[in-house]
């Protein structure tokens, strides 16, 4: 998915887009920018399984879109030697996807399974013994006549990755040995990101253009690194060089406000102040009036409007704090102190 402009929405679309994620991706926990806490833990995790001789850990990534989940996925895979199968929980929608996808599988690979929330419930069930014991049971007829037949697997490491943790059963979730949330990330971490993109890009891009852009990335790598593709083209086509300026025209045409806003994130926060006075507003009528997807209200526009102080969710819905007001240049009225932030 993704917004008009191709800048914001999480899934790469065209070819063009899938290559220049690839070819920015890093492929060592060294190169991977920022998440000290999360590299520290995995390197902690590799280096206990290479010394024992045996497969790491089942790993699960929890966070918002293009935090860099496959990319430490893939550097899981890369950092202990060992072969990657990538899937997707949508791709497994029967028991039996998942077993052919188990059975296949060579001693000592990593599983790759991205938004496994959205994996079939048959096939969770399935994976709970696959994780812990290596071995899965395949029905076999139906009815009374139906018998199960157990098929030993070869050991693996599943490292699953998800924007919606809540969403996943118990049972699933404590049969991973680590869980790391990934964090937005914060400025300079993201100028760092950019250095390494512009460098290998070889652009040139000025200190004070790369801090705008890391500015107005929404905390978050892989837009970083689509405004920089931004702004690299709107210095090849206006001329002028990716200097401040050409960040500036560039994101303004592309709709990105001074704090990296975009405009489902706008038009998100003006439903709520200016359909629902404020809130409190229920998520599904708040995806409608904007006429999105809940899920993707839910997992990928409310985390950073969080995390910027503008959004809260209370269990009677959602509310836009006095933050969001002002950022819209909307006078909030006076409801006599019945805003959550009025105290
Ligand atoms: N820590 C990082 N350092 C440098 N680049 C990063 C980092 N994290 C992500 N990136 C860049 O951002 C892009 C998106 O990352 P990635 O595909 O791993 O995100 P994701 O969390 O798996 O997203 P999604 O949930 O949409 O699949 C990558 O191509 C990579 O270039």
């Amino acid at each position: 998915m993704t917004d008009d402009t191709g800048l914001v929405r999480p899934a790469p679309e065209s070819d063009a887009e899938l290559a220049f994620e690839g070819a920015l991706r890093p492929r060592s926990l060294a190169e991977f920018v920022g998440q000290a806490k999360v590299r520290g833990q995995l390197q902690l995790l590799l280096d206990a399984a290479a010394m024992q001789n045996r497969t790491p850990d089942h790993i699960l990534l929890a966070g918002p879109p293009g935090l860099g989940k496959t990319t430490l996925a893939m550097i899981v895979a890369h950092e202990s030697g060992r072969p990657l199968r990538m899937s997707s929980g949508p791709a497994i929608q029967h028991a039996g996807d998942l077993a052919a996808l188990l059975s296949s599988l060579v001693p000592g690979e990593v599983l790759f399974i991205d938004e496994i929330h959205r994996m079939a419930r048959n096939a969770e069930e399935m994976l709970y013994l696959a994780m812990e014991d290596f071995r899965i049971d395949i029905m076999v007829g139906k009815g009374a006549g139906a018998t199960s037949i157990p098929l030993d697997l070869a050991p693996f490491t599943l490292v699953g990755a998800t924007t919606r943790s809540g969403l996943l059963p118990n049972p699933l979730r404590d049969r991973f040995g680590f869980t790391a949330n990934l964090e937005f990330y914060e400025t300079y971490e993201l100028e760092e990101v950019l250095s390494r993109a512009a460098r290998l890009l070889d652009l040139d891009i000025p200190h004070d253009a790369r801090r705008e852009i890391a500015s107005r990335s929404r905390g978050t790598p892989r837009i970083a690194n689509r405004l920089l593709r931004r702004v690299r083209d709107f210095a090849l086509v206006r001329g002028g060089g990716a200097g401040l300026a050409a960040v500036h025209g560039a994101l303004e045409l592309y709709d990105v406000d001074p704090i990296g806003l975009d405009r489902l994130d706008r038009a998100v926060l003006e439903a709520i102040v200016s359909r629902f006075e404020g809130g409190p507003v229920g998520l599904s009528t708040l995806a409608v009036s904007v006429g999105e997807e809940a899920d993707t209200i839910e997992s990928v526009v409310e985390p950073f409007l969080v995390r910027v102080g503008m959004l809260s969710r209370t269990p009677r819905g959602r509310v836009a704090t006095r933050r969001a007001w002002d950022h819209l240049g909307v006078r909030r009225p006076d409801r006599g102190g019945l805003f959550d932030d009025d105290i």
